[in-house]
């Protein structure tokens, strides 16, 4: 059955499929480099929160972790307001520790700069930058994550926790609209 929000047609970009394999490949990866650092992963909501949880269940159990969210929001509909909105903060001091922030995607690249820019502000050992998806060709700010899935296409995309209009979140597979 085609799924249509908003009167448009959803179209597949990336089936659940393919998103675990590119989760799983990083969260190796951040396993492998954060042994013995205990880590702090930062979601970004709320888009990141079903990147987030497929992460953090593909990380190595035995890596010891916290995690902590920030609540920023500069989208309506599916333009950025180009102002980035700090709606709420972290519960944990995160001075002196590894934080690995978590992003669902990086468009114009200001809201994740003005993540980064709080963020060091609170004095962090090291922050890096995880993102699920890079859309081309879109970016003000030159952002290149340390963790990456994949790059996209400039196309709007909806499911895996990115929505249009608050439709669509809740899709586990990754859509995009024409
Ligand atoms: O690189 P940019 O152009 O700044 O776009 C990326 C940001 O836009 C979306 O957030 P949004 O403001 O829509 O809030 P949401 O996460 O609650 O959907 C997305 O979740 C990123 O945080
Ligand atoms: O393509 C997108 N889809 C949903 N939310 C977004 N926020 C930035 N880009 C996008």
């Amino acid at each position: 059955m085609n799924l249509v929000i908003k009167g448009k047609e959803l179209q597949l970009y990336f089936s659940k499929e393919q998103l675990n394999h590119m989760v799983v490949k990083i969260a190796n990866q951040i396993s492998a480099d954060y042994q013995e650092r205990h880590p702090i992963f930062i979601g970004v909501l709320n888009g990141a929160f079903m990147f987030m949880a497929d992460l953090i269940r593909a990380v190595d159990p035995q890596l010891k972790f916290q995690i902590d969210f920030i609540k920023l929001s500069s989208y309506e509909g599916k333009e950025s307001t180009g102002i980035v909105k700090a709606l709420s903060g972290l519960k944990n001091d995160i001075k002196g520790r590894h934080v690995i922030i978590i992003e669902d995607i990086i468009e114009t690249g200001l809201t994740i700069t003005a993540v980064i820019e709080e963020m060091k502000k609170l004095e962090p050992a090291s922050v890096k930058l995880c993102a699920c998806f890079l859309k081309t060709g879109k970016q003000k700010i030159n952002i290149q994550p340390d963790y990456l899935c994949t790059e996209i296409e400039d196309k709007f995309i909806i499911g895996y926790g990115l929505d249009w209009d608050e439709y669509g979140r809740g899709l586990d597979q990754l859509y995009y609209i024409q």
